[in-house]
C-alpha cells in the first residue's frame, strides 16, 4: 500500500472570494479506501472535479497515477472510473447493453465487450437482471451496474460520490461489502465522498475529515480516536439496579458518582438513572464493576467500547465551529 497514486499538493479552489478548497495536502495510495468525510458544501464535489480534470485548481498541485488532470484530462479519465450520485444509463437499453456500449466507447470490440460485461454482472450480482432493461432497475442495482460500468475500463482508481445516497440500510451496506470485496480482488484505489459516517466507517482503511475547505484530520478510526481523545480514549458504560428502598434517594445516585469518580484514571462520570457512562484514560472496567456491586447495587450491563466516527466527527466539527464563532 506504499505507491502514492492520488497526490494534492495545497491544491485550492476559489470562487470569487469563496475559497471552496483550502490548500488540502493528502496522499492516497493503491488499492486503499479513502473516504471523504463531510457536511454539504465542505467542498468534496470540488476536490472531486478537480481530480478528473473537470475544473481547474486556482492553486496547487493534484497528481492521479502519476498524471496532472489539468494539462492530461483525458489520461486520467482512462485511469479513473467515476461513479457520481446521480449515475443514468440508457433506460431503453438492458443493463448488458449499457456496458456494451461503455466498452466499445473504451475501444473494444463488441465481442470483447459482450465479453467483459458478463463477467462483470457477475461480479455485481445483476447476471440475473442483465437482459432487463436499465429502466427498471431499482435504485440499488443502477448502482451496482454503474461499478460494473466504470471497471469495464479496468481503471486504476474509482472515486464515487455519495455512493448510498438513496439506497435502502441493506441494500447501502450490500453496496459498500462489493465496493470493499472488488477494490481487494483488483488493488483498485478508491475515493469515495459521503456524509453517511457510520456506514463508510466499515470500509475505510482511512478517513479525511472535509469541513469548510479544510482537510481537519486524517487517519483510520483508531488513530483519530487516540488522537482526538488522547486524554479520555475509554467509554465504558454501565446499567445498575438501585435496590427499591433507594429510589427515593437521591443521594444514593451522587455517592455512585462520587465513587466511580475516585477510580483511578476516570476523567467523567454521567448519571442518568440506571445508565451510568465514565469517560476514561485506562480500561476500567473491572474496578468500575467491582465499585458499583460494593457500592450495593445490582450490574446489569457493563460494555467498554472506543470513540467510534460519530464521536469522532461530532467533536472536530465542535472544534471548528468554536474556531469559526
Ligand atoms: N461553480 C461554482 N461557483 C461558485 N461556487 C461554487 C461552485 N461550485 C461549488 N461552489 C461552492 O463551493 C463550496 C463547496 O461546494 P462542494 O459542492 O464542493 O461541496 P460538497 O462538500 O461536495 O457538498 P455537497 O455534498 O453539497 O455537494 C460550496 O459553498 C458551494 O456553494
Amino acid at each position: 500500500m506504499n505507491e502514492p497514486i492520488i497526490i494534492l499538493d495545497g491544491l485550492t479552489k476559489q470562487y470569487d472570494q469563496l475559497v471552496a478548497v483550502d490548500h488540502l495536502h493528502l496522499t492516497i495510495y493503491r488499492g486503499e479506501i479513502f473516504g471523504l468525510l463531510g457536511p454539504n458544501g465542505a467542498g468534496k464535489s470540488t476536490t472531486i472535479l478537480m481530480l478528473l480534470g473537470l475544473t481547474e485548481p486556482t492553486s496547487g498541485k493534484v497528481r492521479v497515477c502519476g498524471i496532472d488532470p489539468v494539462t492530461h484530462p483525458v489520461e486520467v479519465k482512462r485511469k479513473v472510473g467515476y461513479l457520481p450520485d446521480n449515475v443514468r444509463f440508457y433506460d431503453d437499453l438492458t443493463g448488458l447493453e449499457n456496458l456494451i456500449y461503455t466498452g466499445q466507447l473504451n475501444r473494444m470490440t463488441k465481442k470483447q465487450a459482450r465479453e467483459k460485461a458478463l463477467g462483470l454482472l457477475s461480479r455485481v450480482d445483476l447476471s440475473g437482471a442483465a437482459h432487463q432493461k436499465a429502466g427498471t432497475y431499482s435504485r440499488g442495482m443502477i448502482q451496482r451496474l454503474g461499478l460494473a460500468d466504470v471497471l469495464m475500463k479496468d481503471p486504476e482508481v474509482i472515486i464515487m460520490d455519495e455512493p448510498t445516497v438513496g439506497i435502502d440500510p441493506t441494500g447501502a451496506k450490500e453496496f459498500l461489502e462489493l465496493i470493499l470485496k472488488l477494490s481487494k480482488e483488483d488493488s483498485i484505489t478508491v475515493l469515495l465522498s459521503s456524509h453517511y459516517l457510520l456506514q463508510v466507517q466499515e470500509i475505510c482503511d482511512r478517513i479525511g475529515l472535509f469541513v469548510r475547505g479544510k482537510l481537519i484530520a486524517v487517519g483510520d478510526i483508531s488513530s483519530l480516536s487516540r488522537e482526538l481523545f488522547a486524554n479520555e480514549p475509554f467509554i465504558i458504560e454501565a446499567t445498575v439496579q438501585y435496590p427499591l428502598s433507594a429510589y427515593a434517594d437521591s443521594n444514593r445516585v451522587v455517592d455512585l458518582q462520587q465513587l466511580l469518580a475516585k477510580i483511578d484514571g476516570v476523567k467523567q462520570v454521567v448519571v442518568e438513572n440506571e445508565r451510568v457512562k465514565i469517560f476514561a484514560a485506562r480500561d476500567i472496567a473491572p474496578q468500575v464493576a467491582r465499585t458499583i456491586v460494593h457500592a450495593g447495587l445490582d450490574l446489569i450491563s457493563l460494555s467498554r467500547r472506543e470513540h467510534g466516527l460519530e464521536d469522532i466527527y461530532q467533536r472536530y466539527f465542535e472544534k471548528e465551529t468554536e474556531i469559526a464563532v
